[in-house]
This record gives structure tokens, C-alpha cells and sequence, in this order.
């Protein structure tokens, strides 16, 4: 990797005390972290060091969570920046770094980056088995908190020839997500796909043209909102916007799902999209009350939902327009949620400032449904 190492650190330091007259208020550059899941062997290995060796010229911090098959109380991080490979110990509770580290797995980041520079991007490799709506809302540090990394987005890599295969295998089926034991087979694959931002379908050199519509078909079927990026050896033609400075939880760019969510070629996930009228100010708080009944319970207002129908929202996404000329954005992942400002300048998704929408991508969601119970809730 060409790193410049009289490069400034980008992490500028704070002042201490409040007395400096005009100095300019230093502020840390917050880093962003990209995390990078995807099945055994679908190519994540390959793609970080495919960035690494890329000439891009960007301090580049890869963890990888080497996972073994002991739970051993510390988890190596390796940390490769530039040629330099250095070794962190990070501690566990048990388990791997998506469901035990919480809190910790900032701090250690955090800590890292005070001793060995800050890093323009970080990215950080999951288990084949982890499910990233854990591990997503770990890192979605509020802003209050002060942290010096914030999420920029999930890079799920599926291997284009196995993917099918992984969706409707029984072994895979994901641990930690109750229904209580109905409802359609839901995979590691699933929730990998459904929380991602972008989805790179790697080895496509192993499937026909035929085979590659059908993978693609699919993965929009889950996910319509991920972008998709087709490669071979995880060579992704670029890395902003394909892996970095995706902006997937600051900003709502596109809520444009064309309908790919509804072609029920999935039986597990789908996505759905809700078209929410111009909003008086008044009105948001009975989005946010809708939302919370949505996400926190499972409910959709309304309606006499059954148990094994409850309704699993892994990510969720909305614009909304004001009559003031307001524009608000949601982003979340499964029940954690944020409700802010739109840009400025940013009318959200380039359509029309009249109207809105809300997009969830999860497990039970019937369209139709929410929509009447949307409305009927903004309207009571
Ligand atoms: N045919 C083909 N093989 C590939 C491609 N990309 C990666 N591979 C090979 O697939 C194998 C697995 O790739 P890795 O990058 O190790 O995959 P991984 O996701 O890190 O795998 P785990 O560490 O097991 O989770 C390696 O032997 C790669 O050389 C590709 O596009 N086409």
C-alpha cells in the first residue's frame, strides 16, 4: 500500500480550556468504519487485501476477527497499516467481537487508533457467522458520546455460486432471532444481506449470465435498497462509494426500491416501501410512535397481529417532507432508530420535497398492512 508517512494525522487535537480568543475550535476528525461480512469463503480475505495492496493512497486500518472454534477469552485483532502489521489484543467476554464486545469494541478501536495514529477508514471483518444487526449498532456511536469513529456502512460479499444454496440451507439458520418456530427458514445469509448497504456478488466467474440473474433477483428480492456490485476476485472497481464513504447511516440519498422488494422470491425477507403523505410538523410525533410500535414491538397499530406474524424490521430507512419545508431522515437498524435534519441543501432522494416514504427491509413485513396502518396512525 503507498502510505506517505510524513501524512498529518488526521485526528487534530483537542484544545484544552476555553480561553483561546479566536482560535479556531479543533474539533476530531471523526473515522469512518466500514464493516465487511459475508459467508465462509465468499472472498472477504481477498477483498481486504485487495484494498490493501490498491494504490489509493488512504491510511487503511483492516481488523480481521480471527475466530476460531475455542471461545477464548482474547481475540487477535491484526491491524495491517502500511507495511507495518501490528498486533492488538482485544478483550472479550466470550465469543466473537459481534455479540460480546459492545462498548469494548469501540473503546479498543478507539484506543488503537491513540496509539498508532489515527487511520483514514477502518475496516473491520466479521466472522462468516456473524449477523451484522448486531454488531452495526455497536458502532452507531451517539454523537454526544464523543467517539472518534462512526459507522459508515455494511459491505455484505456473497459467493455468487453458493448464495442460493446458503439462503434455503437449514444448517445456516440464524440463532437469536425468536419466531417462535414458524415462519419461513432464516439464514446467517439472510441477515447478512438484509442489514447490508452494498452487496458485492463475488466469484462470478464460477455462474452463467442465467445464474447471475437469478443471485442478483434474489438479493434485491431481501434487500431492495443495497446497492449491487458483481466482481471477481472481490476486485471492486473502485473504493469510494463501492466500499468507502458510503454515508449509509448519516444520509438518506435513494429510497428508490422500484418495486424489487415485492417479487416474493424470497419467502424470509422482503422489502417494503410506505408513501407518507406531506406531513404537518405536528404529525411526527405519531411517525415516531408508529415507528417505535413498528421496530420496538413488532406490532403494526391496528392490526390484531397473530405471535407467529410479528413483524422482524432490520432496517429501516424514511424521508419525510413538512409542509414548513422541512425535511427529516430515519435510519435505523432493527429496533435502534434516529430521527434528524436532512442535510442542508439535501432534498433527500432528488424527488419531489412534497412527499415522502418510508422503506423497511425485514421479516413479515406485508406491505398493504402497513400502509393502511400508516395512515390510519399519521390521520387519528
Ligand atoms: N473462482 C474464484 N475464486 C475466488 C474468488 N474470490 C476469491 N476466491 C477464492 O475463494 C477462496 C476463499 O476466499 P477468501 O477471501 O479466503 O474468503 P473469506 O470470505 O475470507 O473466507 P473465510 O475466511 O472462510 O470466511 C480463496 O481460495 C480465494 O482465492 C473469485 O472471484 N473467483
Amino acid at each position: 500500500m503507498d502510505v506517505d508517512d510524513d501524512m498529518p494525522p488526521e485526528l487534530v487535537e483537542t484544545g484544552q480550556g476555553g480561553d483561546e480568543g479566536d482560535e479556531p475550535v479543533e474539533k476530531p476528525v471523526k473515522v469512518p468504519i466500514t464493516i465487511v461480512t459475508g459467508y465462509l469463503g465468499a472472498g472477504k480475505t481477498t477483498l481486504l487485501n485487495y484494498i490493501l495492496t490498491a494504490q489509493h493512497g488512504k491510511k487503511i486500518a483492516v481488523i480481521m476477527n480471527e475466530f476460531g472454534d475455542s471461545l477464548d477469552i482474547e481475540k487477535s485483532l491484526t491491524v495491517n497499516k502500511g507495511d507495518e502489521q501490528v498486533e492488538e489484543w482485544l478483550e472479550v467476554g466470550n465469543g466473537c467481537i459481534c455479540c460480546s464486545v459492545k462498548d469494548t469494541g469501540v473503546n479498543a478501536i478507539e484506543s488503537l487508533m491513540e496509539k498508532k495514529g489515527a487511520f483514514d477508514y477502518i475496516l473491520l471483518e466479521t466472522t462468516g457467522l456473524a449477523d451484522p444487526g448486531n454488531l452495526a449498532p455497536l458502532f452507531w456511536v451517539d454523537d454526544g458520546l464523543g467517539s472518534t469513529i462512526y459507522l459508515d456502512g455494511i459491505v455484505t460479499l456473497v459467493d455468487a455460486k453458493n448464495i442460493l444454496r446458503s439462503l434455503d440451507d437449514p444448517a445456516g439458520k440464524v440463532e437469536g432471532h425468536d419466531d417462535h418456530g414458524h415462519g419461513p427458514l432464516m439464514t446467517t445469509a439472510h441477515v447478512q444481506i438484509s442489514h447490508a448497504d452494498v452487496v458485492v456478488i463475488n466469484k462470478s466467474d464460477l455462474v452463467d449470465a442465467a445464474q447471475l440473474d437469478q443471485v442478483k433477483a434474489r438479493i434485491q428480492a431481501i434487500n431492495g435498497l443495497a446497492k449491487l456490485h458483481i466482481t471477481t476476485q472481490s476486485a471492486v472497481p473502485d473504493l469510494e462509494g463501492f466500499l468507502l464513504d458510503l454515508h449509509a447511516y448519516d444520509q438518506v440519498d435513494k429510497l428508490d426500491t422500484a418495486g424489487k422488494g415485492h417479487s416474493h422470491l424470497d419467502p424470509t425477507i422482503s422489502t417494503v416501501a410506505i408513501d407518507v403523505p406531506l406531513l404537518e410538523p405536528g404529525q411526527l410525533a405519531k411517525v415516531d410512535g408508529w415507528l417505535r410500535a413498528v421496530l420496538w414491538e413488532s406490532e403494526v397499530p391496528g392490526v390484531d397481529t397473530k405471535e407467529d406474524e410479528a413483524v422482524e424490521v432490520h432496517r429501516s430507512k424514511a424521508r419525510l417532507a413538512f409542509t414548513n419545508g422541512d425535511i427529516k431522515m430515519v435510519q435505523g437498524v432493527r429496533e435502534v432508530f434516529e430521527v434528524f435534519d436532512a442535510p442542508n441543501g439535501s432534498a433527500g432522494e432528488g424527488g419531489s420535497s412534497r412527499s415522502g416514504k418510508i422503506v423497511l427491509i425485514g421479516r413479515q413485513l406485508r406491505e398493504a398492512e402497513l400502509q393502511r396502518s400508516f395512515l390510519a396512525t399519521i390521520q387519528a
